[in-house]
């Protein structure tokens, strides 16, 4: 539970944003069309996989009881029959001292139990090509093969009716190929999110242009549109409004039936001209803390999650001003503090749960690792803090991080960030980092 200054800690704020994110849509979708979607329902093999019994390498498919006595004073020489490149559909029968050549993948002859590679024959020439050429009349082996050598049996991988991947889990290029592999041509997934990302604030111009005493680049708006589209989500519209209340209302309803989540920066906080708080939440109490109600008196029941958007100060640093909340339209809001690296840390820490979590995802909160950090630096007591951070160990050693800024999180170090490899995380039990310490480390890059 967070200190009384604070509504809610990362973990109670990220849950509420768990509890109320809109669950989308379902969809049929061919699987080159799912790329990078949540699987909404199993993805069960239609095939057995490998789909027949096949060679591990490139080699002869042989009877193991015919090489038994072969050794170097006595090779055993066996007659090859048949020839059998990968897609090839003969199943040539196979007496006692034949055997045929065979390459990877090729289906394994019913009668042989084993695959010899060519490197193995006593006139194997490394110099001399097999690309092209014809299969010898004759093979000789000067040691004897046992059963089950380098085959892969029908159906040792997955068998046709196994849950390939269950539901909830993202198709990544690799997920996306074993279910192509099994034999699955259709997926059921959810939808991607259709998410608006508006900058507010009077003082933003595009990225670009020249500025003038008092103005900034939006650098925010990119950052979020990316971040988005590495969740999952598809940016139905990216812009930036001014502190005009009148603006933000108009884009808001501009995007309505067009979108299903909308992002903010900026004008979160407690200041006269916070655009964000001012549309959203009018009546919302200005950076204090509302009484806590989570739980019903006897501590029993939780009580259902207010959907209203709420302003809430959160034991986090930086990002500490959070909105969040259901639109009357039902689109999920989050209007995160204008600060950069507030941006930065509020969407990884709240906004890309929920997206996730709309996608079904089933681990929609991220993973964060030891590691060891190189020096030491000021943590606020009372909140988690979350610090840009670099790797610097070399590859291959264990994980250590420093500081990417060094100044802590610095939350307007706008142009520091891009030394990031990643974020620490220091809990909100800690005043202070030492060189040595463990913290936990999240990578957003290699
Ligand atoms: N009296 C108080 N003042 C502030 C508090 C507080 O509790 N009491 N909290 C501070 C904290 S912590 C943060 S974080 C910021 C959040 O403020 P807002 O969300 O209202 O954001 P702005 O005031 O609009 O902007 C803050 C900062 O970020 C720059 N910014 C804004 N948008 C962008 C953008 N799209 N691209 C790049 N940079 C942006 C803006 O120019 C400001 O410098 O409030 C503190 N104040
Ligand atoms: O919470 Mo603010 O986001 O520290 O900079």
């Amino acid at each position: 539970m967070a200190e009384a200054r604070y509504r809610s800690t990362v973990e109670e704020h990220q849950r509420r944003v768990l509890a109320l994110a809109p669950l989308l849509p379902e969809d049929t979708l061919a699987l080159a069309e799912a790329a990078g979607l949540t699987l909404a329902a199993g993805a069960t093999a239609t095939l057995d996989l490998p789909p027949w019994d096949n060679s591990a390498m490139d080699g002869y498919a042989v009877r193991s009881a015919d090489t038994t006595r072969a050794c170097a004073e006595s090779p055993v020489r066996l007659d090859l029959i048949a020839e059998l490149p990968a897609g090839t559909e003969a199943d040539p029968a196979l007496a006692p001292g034949q055997a045929a050549r065979i390459m990877t993948g090729a289906p394994m002859p019913t009668d042989a139990d084993a695959v010899v590679p060519l490197e193995d024959a006593v006139d194997w020439d490394p110099a001399a090509p097999t690309a092209g050429t014809e299969p010898p009349a004759h093979v000789e082996l000067n040691h004897p093969v046992t059963a089950e050598r380098h085959l892969r049996r029908r159906g040792e991988d997955v068998r046709a009716g196994d849950l390939v991947s269950p539901a909830g889990r993202p198709l990544t290029p690799h997920r996306l190929s074993a279910l192509a592999a099994a034999g699955i041509a259709e997926v059921r997934v959810r939808r991607r999110p259709r998410v608006m990302v508006v900058s507010t604030g009077s003082e933003l111009v595009a990225p670009g242009e020249s500025v003038r005493r008092g103005q900034i680049p939006d650098s925010n708006s990119l950052l979020l549109a990316s971040l988005v589209a590495a969740s999952g989500g598809q940016v139905a519209h990216r812009g930036r409004v001014s502190d005009d209340p009148a603006e933000l209302q108009a884009v808001l309803r501009s995007t309505q039936g067009a979108s299903d989540a909308v992002i903010l920066t900026g004008g979160a906080s407690v200041g006269a001209h916070d655009v964000a708080r001012l549309v959203l939440a009018p009546d919302s109490p200005g950076g204090t803390v509302p009484s806590r109600q989570t739980s019903t008196p006897d501590g029993g029941t939780p009580v259902p999650e207010d959907p209203t958007v709420r302003f809430d100060r959160v034991a986090v640093q930086p990002g500490k001003p959070q909105g969040f909340g259901l639109l009357a339209d039902g689109r999920a809001v989050w209007s995160l503090p204008g600060n950069p690296v507030s941006a930065w840390v509020s969407y990884l820490l709240f906004v890309e749960p929920g997206l996730l979590a709309m996608q079904g995802r089933d681990t929609p909160v991220a993973p964060w690792y030891p590691v060891v950090t190189e020096e030491g630096w000021r943590s606020p007591p009372g909140r988690e803090q979350f610090v840009p951070a670099r790797v610097v160990s070399a590859p291959g050693e264990p994980l250590r991080i420093a500081q990417a800024t060094e100044r802590g999180s610095g939350s307007h170090l706008a142009g520091r960030m891009a030394r990031a490899t990643g974020l620490a995380r220091v809990p909100a039990t800690t005043d202070a980092v030492s060189a040595g310490n463990t913290v936990l480390y999240r990578a957003l890059e290699a």
